[in-house]
């Protein structure tokens, strides 16, 4: 209906008074005024009237059945604070607003953010006879974080509890996880204004101010050790160091299965300002690639470290920050293109996430095993993964669009399984907001949720098994050494031998 009625003194009239001879109001100029007049109205009303809808957020959309339904089921919901109680892995939310491209497009917000670390997903859905409903599914987290949360909040929830484990000589971890085009660079690496990236405000900026107050901190005035950033980024399995000019360094792990990076830099910094000026060149280095949802997408896994060393004559490790800005999640699914090389990074992208998840449930079940030969990834962040004073954050990153439902859901299903540990009934899994209205929904979910947990399964056995063929290959290696020393040894003579006496093997 239209909300403006035109005026009730015709407007041609009123624009003459002056005129005193009255025009035959049957005359065919008259009826031509007359409707060219009120078709002029109805065009200035309607253009009018879509406006003021617009501003008002009423515009029709190709989804506004599904928009409506999700407004409606917001106003029934009761918004609640954020939790605040420690976890050795905390697992986070975070919902970006809905971007410009998003708007133009009318896209709908799918994703409620509820408070008390509860978010929804309205996934729309259509019933055989073609009837639309929503399947609410809810998800529980630590903390969950809505549109209007800036970097600073999320970082106030998240990473900066862990400053402090890095200052007792723990190893601490950070990692943003989430679809192409869902935050992740803004979280850690600062907010954008335009193409400029404000490096400051990012959670590797706001940690390194704090890991300098805190060393400033009386309660830490007796720990001699200086801080260090090294820079660098995982990209199809590969280290490069983004201080050295992205020079490609080897991972190397010794008998004691300490992971090293051979050869990556580490700066020696004094002040966050120096870290900050890291960060931006850094950055700038970061392979991109180009998937079909954002046009500038990282492709590599970004590993910001801060480390703390002792001062003594060979600086020993004494506590680490890792930041980790993770490649994006896709799984696959980004099938618009067939280059071998986007397929080969998509592999193996999902191959180190996958790993990533197995070592963090590990380290959450105190497991003896922890899975991280399994990439580079978890290869070169195995510290963060063992002792008693690790701990770990992950901030899972949505868009709230309803063409990303689906990575949506991959994403929370996946940090829904990081955070699913020692039988915390209460904080996990998704529910169902209301009960699916039909069969099809609940077998898509079955669905989903059985190959979720295929993958999962798979991958332990497949790392357990690595791990066994590693420890065997150690034997044989081993006993091969053994027999080509004594070889040796009795080719040199018997003398000898008896004079060496028992060898221990040094082989690896
Ligand atoms: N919380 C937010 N508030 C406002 N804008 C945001 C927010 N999160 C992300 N954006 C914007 O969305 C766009 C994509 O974000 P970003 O580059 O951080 O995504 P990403 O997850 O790192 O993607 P990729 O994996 O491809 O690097 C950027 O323009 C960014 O400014």
């Amino acid at each position: 209906t239209c909300l403006f009625q035109p005026p009730a003194v015709p407007i041609r009239e009123s624009a003459t008074p002056k005129q005193t001879s009255h025009p035959d109001p049957c005359s065919s100029a008259a009826i031509t005024d007359t409707v060219g007049l009120h078709f002029g109205k109805v065009i200035f009303l309607l253009v009018i009237k879509k406006h003021i809808s617009y501003s008002l957020g009423e515009v029709s959309r190709p989804n506004q059945k599904f928009y409506e339904m999700i407004q409606e089921f917001r106003e029934t919901l009761e918004v609640r604070p954020v939790l605040n109680e420690p976890h050795r892995i905390s697992v986070c939310v975070r919902k970006r607003p809905l971007n410009k491209q998003e708007l133009i497009k009318k896209e709908i917000d799918v994703v409620t953010v509820s408070g008390k670390g509860e978010l929804m997903v309205h996934e729309p859905k259509q019933k055989v006879d073609l009837t639309k409903y929503l399947d609410n599914q809810v998800f529980h987290f630590d903390y969950s974080f809505d549109e209007s949360s800036t970097n600073e909040l999320v970082y106030k929830f998240t990473a900066k509890p862990l400053v402090q484990s890095v200052f007792e000589g723990g190893m601490a971890t950070c990692f943003a996880y989430g679809q192409t085009g869902s935050g992740k660079t803004h979280t850690m690496g600062g907010d954008f204004n335009g193409k400029q990236q404000n490096n400051a405000r990012g959670i590797y900026a706001l940690a390194a101010q704090d890991v300098f107050a805190s060393l400033n901190h009386s309660r830490y005035s007796n720990l001699d050790v200086s801080v260090y950033v090294s820079f660098f980024e995982i990209y199809n399995g590969k280290v490069y160091d983004l201080l050295n000019k992205k020079a490609k360094l080897r991972v190397l792990e010794d008998d004691k299965q300490q992971v090293q990076v051979v050869g990556l830099e580490e700066s020696h910094v004094t002040k966050a300002e120096e870290v900050i000026k890291i960060i931006q060149i850094g950055s700038a280095y970061r392979t991109s690639g180009q998937t079909s949802a954002n046009a500038k997408s990282s492709r590599s896994h970004a590993v910001l470290q801060i480390i703390l060393r002792r001062n003594d004559w060979v600086t020993t490790l004494y506590g680490k920050f890792s930041l980790v800005d993770l490649a994006g999640n896709e799984r696959g699914t980004d099938v618009s293109s067939n280059d071998r090389n986007t397929l080969v990074e998509t592999a193996e992208i999902n191959r180190s996430l996958l790993a990533l998840k197995e070592c963090i449930r590990s380290m959450g079940m105190n497991s003896d095993h922890i899975p991280f030969r399994m990439s580079t990834l978890t290869k070169v962040l195995r510290d963060s993964f063992i002792g008693e004073k690790s701990r770990t954050c992950m901030i899972a990153l949505v868009a709230p669009g309803m063409t990303s439902c689906a990575y949506t859901m991959n994403t929370l299903r996946y940090a829904d399984r990081v955070k699913e540990l020692k039988g915390d009934s209460k904080a996990r899994g998704t529910d169902k907001a209301q009960e699916p209205a039909q069969s099809l929904s609940e077998e898509v979910c079955l669905y989903s949720k059985l190959v979720f947990n295929y993958d999962d399964g798979a991958i332990s056995q497949v790392a357990e098994l690595e791990e066994k063929v590693h420890a065997q290959l150690k034997v044989v290696v081993c006993f091969f050494c053994f027999v080509f020393t004594s070889i040796v040894s009795v080719q040199q003579g018997w003398a000898t031998l008896l004079q060496r006496g028992p060898q221990k093997c040094d082989c690896i």
